[in-house]
């Protein structure tokens, strides 16, 4: 064990063992974490790094792993969704799975969208894996849903739907498992009696069951990306394909053709709700790597001298603590707001189940938002992390490049984050039904208070500032106020409604300011969710901790947006002063329980997959190891001597 980690770990105010118990929901989800983690031990699922291998061996190993893992689930006997996905999440480590679609997209559509007939025909079929499904929305011209173009007619003489790719911007494009899946739900515009009635899903057979053979479908991968090096994602062209009027999920359409409207429209987009819930916790876990990587490291790399004396620990560098406790607060409060998010989504999701539909555009709002708001700060975050470790941080052993070409279309896929931010139709109606006197209920709650209040967008001079800096309900005040932006969006949509345009333009006009009233509602959200955490963390070490990262999360963030803040009178310029001082004292505050703070993730070496992560510390003796085993080495004299040099 390097002597300094050790240190380190020795200097800890809190116990680690249960900051991680407060992660994980209780010792219990611990303790069989772990036992799931034992899986790293199983020779089954030794490989070559991914790195070292080609993209076809890339997929192949990955199928591989993901047969494997189909195979020991059932030996094991984990059926828990929540332990599935730990199981997964172990086992894949910082890269994706082949069959991920069918898990994460086609099974949780079948489950919401199939009527009873259909569930007993799709389900059985899909949970034993003969069906291998995709999700294919996305064309290549268009990802907006009322723009795309695949059409299903229905024909009542066979009662079939006739599905067609009209065009070339038509053809579905990017679902994963182009090559792996046998069967993919096709988004499709529905018409039926020469009417069309809309987006709907469909169930169409891509393979034949035995040979894997494509059907008479153009079907295959779109070849390599950024990242995603594992995931073949796909093209599908149909020409006028059949498929029985009873594969279209939720069945609208009666044997004679008339179209039975669902209780709301919205309901065929559920799956993208659950995945982008999803990925508000997925931003966390990679946040947590990311900064469990770069502190550690930080911990043993030694450079440069402060004072005449031995090389210090760059972790006691001020600049490097500025660069990663932000993003440590940041990877704390992403789990908690994870952990809402997930509560909130399986609460509102089971009223939808039972017919009430009310807080179905808040979910929508909401889970967007977050999904945009955290993906794009961890994006950001993975980034600084990197850096963060000079050169060693650039080299694939570090994992950090991985981590960030694999988790940087978050930004992008289940609704790319502009577009989700502009979702904010929703925040602005609550504005105006607050503003008209309705009392809101929920998250939006707070507008009515802000009416109450007459707190609006006023300039400093013209509201006291109320703000202790070292208050966090005060901070959380202040962030409340300044998401009263949203009035400042408001009033954009209507000067430009007044100069008599449209409102579709009004809207685009505003869209800056509706982005940004969006993203002001997504910051107090989290900010309020980490500091309603502290209330029930009643270990006086670990909320003492906690409320430190609470604080430096807060204040980094009013410094990052100090114009806001300042424009809406929330804060006076003595006390924006005082923050960079502040958060100096925090630094200090974090820096001896940085280390144990990143350990309480509790992520086994094999899961980071990093070399300069590592929980023993000793990064240069296995820096060097990795690179021998590079396959550049694989002879003493590469064979381009002989062929180019000699
Ligand atoms: C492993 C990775 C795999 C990746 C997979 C993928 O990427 S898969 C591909 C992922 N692809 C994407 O993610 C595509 C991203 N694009 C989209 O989701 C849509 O094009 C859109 C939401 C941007 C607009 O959609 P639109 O033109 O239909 O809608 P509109 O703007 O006209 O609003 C009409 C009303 O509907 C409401 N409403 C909207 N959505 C929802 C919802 N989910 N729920 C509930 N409600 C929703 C909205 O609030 C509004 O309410 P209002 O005000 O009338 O009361
Ligand atoms: C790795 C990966 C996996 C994917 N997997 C799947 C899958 O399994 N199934 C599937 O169906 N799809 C999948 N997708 C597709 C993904 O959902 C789309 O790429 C995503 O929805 C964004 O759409 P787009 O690519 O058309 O971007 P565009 O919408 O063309 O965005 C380009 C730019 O235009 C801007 N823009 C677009 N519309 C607006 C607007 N209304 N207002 C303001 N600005 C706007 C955006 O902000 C962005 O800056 C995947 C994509 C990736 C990268």
């Amino acid at each position: 064990m390097n002597p300094d980690i050790v240190k380190e770990r020795q200097n800890a105010s809190f116990d680690v063992q249960k900051l991680t118990y407060i992660l994980d929901g209780g010792p219990e989800k611990t303790k069989r974490r772990r036992e799931i983690s034992l899986v790293l031990n199983d020779p089954d699922f030794d490989e070559e790094d991914p790195n070292f291998l080609s993209r076809s061996e890339r997929y192949e190993q990955a199928v591989r792993k993901s047969a494997q893992m189909i195979l020991k689930l059932r030996e094991y006997g984990i059926s828990d969704p929540a332990e599935i996905n730990c199981y997964k999440s172990v086992v894949r480590g910082n890269f994706h799975e082949s069959l991920g679609l069918h898990y994460v997209m086609f099974l949780p559509t079948l489950y919401s969208q199939c009527d009873q007939e259909q569930s007993k025909k799709w389900l059985p079929l899909a949970t034993s894996f003969e069906v291998l499904g995709t999700y294919a929305q996305t064309e290549l011209g268009h990802t907006h849903l009322r723009g795309l173009e695949t059409t299903a007619t229905f024909d009542p003489t066979t009662q079939e739907f006739v599905l067609n790719s009209p065009t070339v911007t038509s053809i579905k494009w990017w679902p994963g498992a182009g090559k792996t899946s046998n069967h993919a739900v096709v988004l499709a515009q529905l018409y039926t009696r020469g009417k069309c009635h809309g987006l709907h899903a469909f169930i169409v057979q891509l393979r034949h069951m035995d040979t894997h053979e494509p059907l008479p479908i153009l079907v295959g991968d779109i070849g390599p990306k950024f990242g995603f090096s594992e995931v073949d994602n796909g093209f599908l062209k149909l020409d006028h394909v059949r498929i029985p009027r009873e594969n279209m999920l939720m069945k609208h359409v009666e044997p004679d053709g008339r179209y039975v409207k669902p209780a709301s429209a919205k309901l065929t987009y559920g799956t993208m709700v659950f995945i982008r819930s999803l990925l508000v916790g997925l931003s966390a876990l990679v946040m947590a790597k990311s900064c469990t990587i770069a502190i550690r490291y930080s911990a043993v790399r030694h450079q440069s001298e402060i004072r005449s004396e031995p090389e210090p620990q760059i972790l006691d560098y001020q600049t490097q603590q500025y660069k990663l406790f932000p993003l440590l607060a940041t990877a704390y409060a992403f789990s908690f707001v994870g952990q809402y998010m997930t509560e909130t989504y399986y609460r509102i999701s089971g009223d939808i189940n039972q017919g009430d539909l009310s807080e179905l555009p808040e979910l929508h709002a909401v889970s967007a938002g977050l999904k945009a708001f955290t993906t794009w700060t961890t994006n950001t975050g993975i980034e600084v992390c990197r850096m963060s470790c000079g050169g060693h941080g650039y080299s694939r052993s570090s994992a950090l490049p991985d981590l960030y070409a694999e988790f940087t279309p978050t930004c992008t896929y289940e609704g790319e984050n502009t577009v989700m931010m502009l979702q904010t139709a929703y925040l602005v109606k609550s504005y105006r039904q607050a503003k008209a006197g309705e009392q809101l209920r929920g998250i939006m709650s707070y507008l009515n208070d802000m009416e109450q209040r007459h707190v609006r967008a006023h300039p400093a001079s013209a509201r006291p500032a109320l703000v202790d800096i070292n208050d966090l309900s005060d901070l959380v005040e202040s962030y409340k106020l300044r998401a009263a932006l949203v009035e400042s969006a408001a009033k954009s949509i209507q000067q430009e409604l007044q100069k008599r345009r449209s409102h579709e333009d009004a809207w685009n006009n505003s869209a800056i300011d509706l982005v940004k009233a969006s993203d002001a509602h997504c910051h107090y959200m989290v900010v309020k969710l980490f500091t309603d955490k502290l209330s029930e963390i009643g270990d006086p070490d670990i909320n003492l901790v906690l409320t430190t990262l609470a604080q430096l999360y807060a204040l980094h963030g009013i410094a990052l947006n100090s114009g806001d803040f300042l424009q809406a009178g929330l804060l006076t310029v003595p006390q924006m002063q005082q923050i960079p001082v502040r958060i100096k004292e925090l630094l200090c505050l974090i820096r001896p329980n940085a280390v144990a703070l990143v350990d309480a993730f509790d992520f086994p070496d094999k899961v980071l997959s990093s070399v300069l992560g590592r929980y023993d510390g000793n990064v240069y003796e296995n820096l060097f190891e990795w690179a021998r085993r590079s396959p550049l080495n694989a002879t003493e004299v590469h064979e381009s001597f002989h062929k180019y040099l000699k």
